[in-house]
């Protein structure tokens, strides 16, 4: 069982025993749940329904809206915008392990632009594009609240002023991606739907609607994250935050099966602003070497991305 973590509002004398609990957990597995985070359920709601309108149009629909990172920044902006099909992503290449099976996932993903409605971005042009559009407007406006509120809590447990990451986070680019994984039937069943990996991120949450994601423990076993609600948070720990943190805190490995029933997730990726120096907090610098120089962000991420999309061969 990974930890379940009450976030209690108005509760500010709890505020050092919960920061204490999330970072327990970032220590141990990684990974924890969130409740009592305020956000309301037709937040969820909303994001599940107009997603899942979506991913029932036809393929050739689909592929008119097909992903794109977006070129805001430049050529190291890799936010990706749109459509992804069966297939197209392959979460061991994340990580640089190339020749491996693609994911058996469809995606729809949305970064920071989305939360500017002048923005042309790739949503279908009539009721459901804007159903959609709106849906996961406020879900990532959701999610971006969340993520500051565990950071903030991370920040008092690290000894670190409490807007430490605000102030390295506020213009990261975030990333909000809806998944669909078809139910299988059990007879063919090759049960990868996302292969194993870790994110690239500061924080991840996810949300889901049925069971599938599990985590590798530190003996290398397989646990399932049953986690039934769907507007609990499940939050890890991304590689961004091990690094930040000397390897104190752990980006678990983590993956997703096939079942014969389909499931939906949807995931936000919490990142640092390009020029954020990552550089062990002093905490964990105390009685032990930093393992990691410090680095840029852009210049942490860049190598992710381009394994991700291919852009590059795996080093
Ligand atoms: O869809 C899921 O449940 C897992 C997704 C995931 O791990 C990821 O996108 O990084
Ligand atoms: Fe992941």
């Amino acid at each position: 069982m990974i930890p379940v973590i009450d976030l209690e509002p108005g509760r500010p004398d709890l505020e050092r025993k919960i920061a204490e609990e999330i970072s327990e957990a970032c220590r141990n597995t990684g990974f924890f749940v969130v409740r009592g985070h305020g956000i309301a359920s037709e937040v969820f709601d909303d994001a599940y329904a107009a997603s899942l309108r979506f991913f029932a149009l036809t393929p050739e629909t689909k592929d008119a809206f097909a992903m794109r990172t977006s070129n805001a920044r430049g050529e190291s902006d890799y936010s990706p915008y749109g459509y992804s099909a069966l297939l197209s992503e392959n979460a061991f290449a994340y990580t640089g392990k190339p020749g491996m099976p693609s994911d058996y996932v469809e995606k729809f993903s949305v970064g920071r632009l989305i939360l500017h409605d002048d923005e042309e971005l790739p949503f279908p042009a009539d009721e459901l594009g804007a159903r959609l559009r709106a849906a996961l407007k406020r879900y990532f406006a959701a999610c971006e609240t969340v993520a500051g509120q565990i950071a903030e809590l991370l920040a008092l447990a690290l000894d670190l002023p409490r807007d430490f990451f605000a102030t390295r986070t506020d213009t990261s680019n975030d990333s909000l991606r809806s998944h669909l994984y078809p139910g299988v039937d059990p007879q063919f069943l090759n049960d990868q739907g996302m292969g194993q990996h870790t994110d690239g991120t500061l924080i991840t949450l996810l949300t889901q609607d049925g069971p599938g994601l599990q985590l590798q423990d530190r003996s290398g076993r397989w646990l399932d994250i049953d986690v039934q609600e769907r507007d609990s948070f499940i939050v890890n720990i991304g590689d961004l935050m091990a690094r930040w943190s000397n390897d104190e805190y752990v980006s678990t490995p983590h993956r997703v099966r096939l079942a014969d029933r389909q499931r939906q997730s949807i995931v936000f990726f919490k990142l640092a602003n390009d020029d954020t120096v990552i550089e062990c907090f002093p905490k964990f610098a105390a009685d032990r070497p930093a393992k990691y120089a410090p680095i840029r962000y852009e210049d942490f991420s860049l190598q992710k991305m381009n394994l991700l999309f291919g852009r590059e061969e795996a080093r």
